[in-house]
């Protein structure tokens, strides 16, 4: 099991958003595709989400979070929101 931190998948995200090939990065392909592409993935991970904590394992549900996670990432990444522009309203 791979393991890293939300800082640190934000650093690879940008890295992969500025530099990655969208044939082999699926950030840089979501990236490419735009905002409204990657709001319909935000949407689809949140109703996976509602759907595995509602009926499914702790760890299913958890992956449907890690993956709902990542394709924020993925948005703030594509609008050029920081950690920092998110964590000031936490
Ligand atoms: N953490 C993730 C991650 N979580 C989810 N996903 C993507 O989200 C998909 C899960 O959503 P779905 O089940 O809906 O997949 P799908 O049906 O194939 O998606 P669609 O193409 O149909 O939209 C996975 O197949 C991945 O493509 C992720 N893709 C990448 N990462 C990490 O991001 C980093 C950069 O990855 P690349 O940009 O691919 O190099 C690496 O550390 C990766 O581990």
């Amino acid at each position: 099991m791979s393991k890293k931190t939300f800082e640190e998948l934000f650093a690879e995200l940008q890295q992969k958003a500025a530099t990655g090939d969208p044939a082999t990065s699926r950030t840089a392909e979501l990236v490419q595709a735009g905002v409204h592409t990657i709001g319909k993935k935000v949407v689809e991970e949140a109703a996976e989400v509602w759907m595995a904590a509602e009926y499914e394992s702790d760890e299913a549900a958890a992956e449907e979070i890690s993956q709902l996670l990542y394709h924020l990432q993925v948005m703030m990444v594509a609008r050029g929101i920081s950690l920092d522009d998110v964590y000031s309203h936490l």
